[in-house]
């Protein structure tokens, strides 16, 4: 039984690496009997073409000179991934074909289909024969003793017996896309990216449950992501938004494809076979998705006026010309919209019934919501006068906008175009983790929040996650009432299922905000990332991660286009991320910092004078909401060396923990065991503080615990402990429970830039975090 079908085009087959990478997805994502359709390698169907177009010219110089070159191409990808028998086998096969090929070209007999279906019977033997070598069971099938089709008509009961007689459910079936035949046997292609609509084709002749199209961008965008930065990648589209996209010229599905699905439940997906783990777009049935804003450009059309256009005849031209057309009424005249290059052709076939309206025309396409149309269009025609370019042609319908204008829509033009009708409206999805004295509080200021930011975008609290149990409600989860909704609603979880909940939300942008103090939950980020999701982080753990993880994950997320703030996780509220940001945005090359980086520790030895035991100042700490859930994580300086490494990655500097010095303000075998065991030996705790206060007393100064880095020639100091401040200082002064950075840089050198104030608390910290969901959402536009 065929499960699933893939399709992998040009781009994931354009070299022998590319066809390695296949290989590697196939194993992963395959069982035997499914299905692979692939498409010619790279460039191969450009230069059939073009070897063809030679032909016509009777060059024959040219022909020879083609013919060398895909000798050379597919020889290379041969020689690259083949080995022994395999190798020889698919060269000697290879070299009969081409000299078939130059002899049908001398003899005048050569058949345009014949020869473009080479590129995909290429792509298919080799990635056969290539699996077959990895001892992968697997064959190639050419579409075209599957699919038969006689006046551009599909036979779907002889094609379904076809499927069903020929595939193997022992084996990985790998399928030439693109091509069919005709009743007499001859060669018919599927149109331009037609290996598409072959995968879905099988599909349905073989009842898969799945279409996985692989292609080189991780799925469906509400602009070409190639030429507009900020382009959202979408999780979910309907197919009839999809459908119309296609029809519009957006190359990223073919129109046909989607036809073989309807009245089925087969799943669509588009993927990136260069980006596996990335979240796919899935392309799904009427109601499955809510309606997305899309811009797509079209390039070189005419605009045909036709008389009297009966029913099929767009699908039958568009057969015809092998590119999907799309057609509208205005003032009652029916306009079909036709590439230029096919102009002549179409006009011939309606034989006196169709005539050039507009011809070269450029433009491009708003699909959106039947609400929003209108209002996009005005916005749109706005933009591009602003742009000094005049739409020479409208048309508006109740699902998008289409302005055919003389001058190209560069990608400018197309970034400012989707900044203005793109963004408005958007829905971000906010999913809270950790709820507990930080998270409560922050959660307690949200509704405020929304007021302030949402401006543009429509913000949702969707998600609430604790250590063993979630709540997700994709419609909303009402803040005021978050504590009544999670007592009836909440349930326990799986990783797998938090992550198939985050998969699941069908929003523009999804931000996760951790608010949790776990290692373990911050493991999950490159998850979060590959679904898509925007991160904001009280927690520390991520940002001091190993840098071999810490810089992947920040790669993935620069790739991805998204965002990660944490400037809650050094100083809380006090905004250090963003005077440093700023200093080195500026020009500024920052030296040193120096100062104190914990609240607890700031507020236990200004506290201290020895009339209340350290022990009973860490419990009032642990009841202010200023320690980590385990204490031992502040007294152990480990917090602070967190701290310090985040501010080293922000300057640049590549370090690990163990490379910033450690002195804990506790004796070392404290660190063992529970937090009751510490409990019971908490007189070693009040003994090992009443002696280093007692020496600092001596020496005229007072305990404190202080953070250093320094960068001087090159070479950095970077390190936390124990000082004694001399009274007076600035450090021995210090407000209880405040942090201070001392930061000294090119051109704060003398005289320090210091920042001061509250460094922990529920309050200012839930402030902080708010403060990077305002800042995020603002770097969305
Ligand atoms: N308290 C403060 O002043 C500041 C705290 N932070 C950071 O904020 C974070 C939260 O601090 P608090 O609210 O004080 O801690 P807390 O212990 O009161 O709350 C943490 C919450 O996270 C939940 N949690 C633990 N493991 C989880 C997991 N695997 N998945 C989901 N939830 C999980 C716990 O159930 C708890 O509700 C910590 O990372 C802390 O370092 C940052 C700046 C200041
Ligand atoms: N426990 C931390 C909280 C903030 O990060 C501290 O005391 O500074």
């Amino acid at each position: 039984m065929v499960n699933s079908v893939h399709k992998f085009g040009g781009s994931s087959l354009s070299s022998s690496s590319r066809y390695q990478s296949v290989a590697k997805i196939i194993i992963g994502h395959t069982q035997p009997g499914d299905c692979v359709v692939v498409s010619a390698a790279g460039k191969t169907t450009d230069t059939l073409v073009s070897l063809w177009q030679s032909y016509q010219q009777q060059d024959e110089q040219a022909v020879a000179d083609i013919i060398l070159q895909l000798s050379n191409h597919q020889t290379s990808l041969i020689e690259e991934l083949l080995q022994a028998d395999a190798k020889r086998t698919a060269l000697s096969v290879l070299a009969k074909e081409l000299s078939e090929v130059a002899s049908l070209a001398t003899s005048q007999q050569l058949q345009e289909a014949a020869l473009l279906a080479h590129g995909e019977l290429w792509s298919a033997r080799l990635l056969a024969a290539y699996l077959t070598q990895l001892n992968i069971a697997a064959c190639a099938h050419d579409a075209r003793s599957l699919f038969t089709l006689t006046s551009g008509q599909l036979l779907h009961a002889q094609n379904i017996q076809q499927c069903h007689n020929a595939i193997d459910a022992n084996k990985i079936n790998v399928v030439t896309g693109f091509i069919a035949a005709n009743a007499q046997g001859d060669t018919v292609t599927l149109g331009r990216n037609g290996s598409d609509y072959s995968a879905t084709l099988l599909a349905s002749y073989c009842q898969a449950q799945n279409v996985y199209i692989w292609t080189d961008t991780p799925g469906v965008f509400s602009a070409d992501p190639r030429k507009v930065k900020k382009a959202i990648k979408y999780n979910k589209v309907c197919r009839e938004q999809a459908n119309l996209l296609a029809r519009l010229g957006n190359p990223v599905l073919h129109a046909k494809t989607l036809s073989p699905l309807k009245n089925t439940d087969i799943k669509l997906a588009v993927r990136s076979s260069f980006d596996v783990q990335a979240a796919p777009t899935d392309i799904v049935k009427q109601g499955g998705a809510k309606q997305k804003r899309f811009i797509t450009t079209l390039q070189n059309v005419d605009l045909l006026l036709v008389e009297g256009l009966n029913e099929g005849e767009v699908a039958h031209v568009s057969q015809l010309i092998q590119h999907s057309l799309h057609h509208f009424v205005q003032n009652g005249e029916t306009y079909l919209v036709v590439p230029a290059s096919a102009t002549h052709q179409v006009v011939s076939y309606f034989a006196g019934r169709a005539n050039i309206s507009e011809s070269n025309l450029n433009g491009c396409a708003v699909v959106a919501p039947t609400q929003d149309i209108n209002a996009l269009n005005v916005l749109a025609v706005d933009v591009l006068n602003q742009n000094n370019i005049t739409p020479r042609f409208i048309q508006r319908d109740s699902n998008y906008t289409l302005l055919l204008t003389d001058q190209l829509i560069d990608s400018d033009v197309l970034s400012l175009l989707h900044e203005k009708l793109i963004n408005k409206g958007q829905e971000i999805a906010l999913v809270v983790a950790g709820l507990g004295n930080v998270g409560d509080e922050f959660l307690a200021q949200l509704n405020d929040q929304f007021k302030r930011i949402s401006g543009d975008y429509s913000l949702k609290l969707v998600g609430l996650i604790r250590s063993r149990h979630m709540l997700f409600n994709a419609s909303g989860i009402n803040v005021s009432q978050w504590k009544t909704q999670w007592q009836h609603e909440a349930r326990t979880y799986q990783q797998s299922d938090l992550l198939a909940a985050l998969g699941e939300l069908d929003y523009e942008h999804k931000v996760v905000i951790d608010i949790t103090a776990s290692e373990q939950f911050s493991q999950l980020y490159t998850d979060f990332v590959t679904r898509d999701c925007h991160l904001i982080s009280a927690n520390k753990y991520a940002g001091t991660a190993p840098s071999a993880w810490y810089n992947a994950l920040r790669e993935s997320i620069n790739e991805r286009n998204l965002h990660w703030r944490y400037n809650t996780s050094v100083g809380a509220g006090l905004p250090v991320n963003f005077a440093l940001a700023d200093l080195q945005n500026s020009g500024d090359k920052i030296t040193r910092i120096e100062g104190i980086f914990s609240g607890t520790l700031s507020w236990l030895c200004s506290k201290y004078d020895g009339s209340v035991a350290l022990s009973d100042l860490v419990l009032q700490a642990q009841q202010m909401g200023f320690t980590e859930p385990d204490p031992r994580e502040d007294l152990s300086g480990r917090d602070m060396q967190r701290k310090l490494l985040i501010l080293a990655r922000e300057l640049g500097i590549e370090l690990n923990l163990e490379d910033i010095s450690l002195e804990a303000l506790m004796p070392a075998e404290l660190a063992q065991g529970t937090w009751d065991d510490f409990l019971a030996s908490k007189e070693s705790l009040n003994s090992f503080i009443k002696n280093h206060a007692d020496a600092a007393s001596a020496q005229n100064a007072v305990l404190r615990y202080t953070g250093l880095l320094a960068l001087e020639q090159g070479k950095v100091t970077a390190k936390v402990g124990i000082t004694y401040a001399p009274q007076g200082d600035a450090l021995a002064n210090l407000t209880p429970g405040d942090n201070i950075f001392v930061i000294n840089s090119q051109w704060y050198n003398e005289n320090a830039l210091v920042i001061q104030g509250p460094g922990a608390g529920k309050e200012v910290t839930a402030a902080g975090v708010h403060s990077d969901l305002y800042w995020l959402v603002k770097n969305l536009k």
